[in-house]
């Protein structure tokens, strides 16, 4: 199942900056595992912002909600998401 993310990022202004770059470190190294390992399909900056959005393919809602809960930024994360099908008009015959 394929999953739309936005993800924006609010740190505390007043965050001790070797958390905020442990996070961020912790995140980058999580974000690329799961890229590797085709679960994080899309991972892209949305300009101007610190946020992100990304394309989940996941086998379940649940699997979903499990990743999303592991990311080091998630306590810092809003997140909204949106249930990805084929479009009919899609040349992308092979895509789930
Ligand atoms: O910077 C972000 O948008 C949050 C984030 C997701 C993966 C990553 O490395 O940072």
């Amino acid at each position: 199942m394929l999953f739309h993310v936005k993800m924006t990022v609010n740190l505390p202004l007043d965050m001790d900056p070797a958390l905020a770059t442990r996070l961020k470190s912790d995140e980058k190294q999580l974000a690329q595992r799961l890229q590797h390992e085709g679960i994080w399909r899309h991972l892209w900056r949305i300009a101007g912002h610190y946020a992100n959005y990304s394309v989940f393919d996941v086998p379940s809602v649940e699997a979903l909600h499990d990743t999303l809960m592991q990311l080091p930024l998630f306590p810092y994360m809003a997140i909204e998401i949106d249930g990805l099908c084929r479009h009919p008009s899609s040349v992308h015959s092979d895509d789930r």
